[in-house]
């Protein structure tokens, strides 16, 4: 049977899930005997359309590229307009709910009410949206849980490469102590840029929007906030010990100039935005700050959006990840791929 899914946001993560949605569709159903549809999209300003049998993707996107408002889809029995985030959640014939909107860096909202709202009418969420898994993590695992629903956010930390579900699965039954990685693209792409192209801190900002690497409000980015994110969900998640985003002190690389970058050129070292955790007497201690590091450094090779973490284990050692840490298709993959998850234990609990 078909998922059906409604979007919450349909920006460049949202988008990118539909294509791959739309480009793939044959391939999923032949190789992972995956099949989805997309009935309800709610977006902020682009509009909000709903049917209950499904929207056509490639109409949806191409209505969207030729005149930016989804409302212009072409009107047919059953199509609903003008339905907000909430009532898209309630009253949507969705099981689950695609939440892709901004990542609010203070309070987590609306997403953590659309995350509770989903819960609570017993439909699955798969987000990339950071805000609900670094707040409020804790309380909604408990409510998907007793909802007995499924809540994916393998993309909320390095966007499509597993740096959730891979220490969950392949690395169970070792003790994670420490965990220490580059876990922003975004500032990954300014400080190579600046470092290998000589391009200006403010023009790498600029590559980096117009791809679609940088948050709504790139301050995010650049002062540290979205590592911190990380960070928090890595320590609650994958070291499973509970650790608020205000426990983590965190700086970012709006003070790295063009005479930083050469003087560490000069001593053979790069700058870093280096996100860590580490167990010690019992708790987890964090942070976010930039760091000279060692061209011998594994972390030092990580280049652009790419995005690299370290994993100290106490049976194998450390077993480092790198991939994608931003992108619309590498995003849109991470929540396929929570999808056809959620798709393998649905088929498992009806065998
Ligand atoms: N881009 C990336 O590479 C990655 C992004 N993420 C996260 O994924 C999420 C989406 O990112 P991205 O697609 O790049 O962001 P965009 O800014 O491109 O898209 C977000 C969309 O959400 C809409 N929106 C905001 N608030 C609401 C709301 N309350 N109800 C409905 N729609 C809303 C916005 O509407 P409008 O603009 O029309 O106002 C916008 O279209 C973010 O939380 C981000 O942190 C995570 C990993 C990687
Ligand atoms: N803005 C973020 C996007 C992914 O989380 C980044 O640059 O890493």
């Amino acid at each position: 049977m078909a998922h059906k899914l409604a979007f919450i946001g349909f920006g460049t993560v949202g988008q990118g899930l539909a294509e791959i949605l739309e480009n793939k569709k044959e391939q999923l159903k032949v190789n992972e005997n995956f099949e989805a549809e997309i009935v309800a999209i709610s977006d902020f300003n682009k509009g909000s359309i709903y049917h209950p049998r499904g929207l056509e993707i490639g109409t949806v996107l191409g209505v969207l590229k030729e005149t930016g408002n989804l409302e212009n889809y072409p009107s047919s029995p059953g199509l609903v307009t003008g339905w907000d985030s909430l009532t898209t959640i309630r009253e949507s014939n969705a099981d689950t709910i695609v939440e892709v909107s901004y990542t609010d860096v203070k309070t987590g909202q609306p997403a953590i009410d659309h995350c509770r709202t989903a819960f609570r009418a017993q439909k699955n969420v798969v987000m990339t949206n950071k805000g609900p898994v670094a707040l409020a993590y804790q309380e909604l695992s408990h409510l998907a849980e007793m909802q007995g629903v499924h809540w994916g956010f393998e993309g909320t930390v390095m966007s499509g490469t597993p740096s959730l579900r891979m220490p969950i699965a392949a690395l169970a039954g070792n003790e994670i102590y420490e965990i220490r990685g580059i876990l922003n693209g975004t500032t990954n792409y300014i400080l190579t840029k600046m470092e290998d192209e000589g391009v200006t801190y403010e023009e790498a900002l600029m590559e980096a929007q117009a791809l679609g690497y940088a948050e709504a409000d790139p301050t995010s980015d650049l002062e540290g906030y979205d590592a911190r994110y990380k960070i928090a969900i890595l320590a609650n998640y994958v070291m499973k010990q509970p650790l608020s985003v205000d426990e983590i002190s965190c700086r970012g690389i709006t003070e790295i100039n063009r005479h930083d970058i050469e003087t560490a050129k000069a001593e053979g070292k790069r700058w870093k935005l280096l996100a860590k955790a580490r167990k010690e007497n019992g708790r987890v201690v964090a942070s976010i700050a930039p760091e000279k590091v060692e061209a011998t450094d594994p972390l030092a090779s990580i280049k652009g959006t790419v995005n690299a973490i370290a994993y100290d284990c106490d049976l194998l050692g450390t077993v480092t990840l790198s991939g994608a840490g931003a992108g619309k298709v590498e995003t849109g993959f991470s929540l396929l791929i929570d999808l056809i998850n959620i798709d393998r234990e649905r088929k498992l609990v009806n065998i």
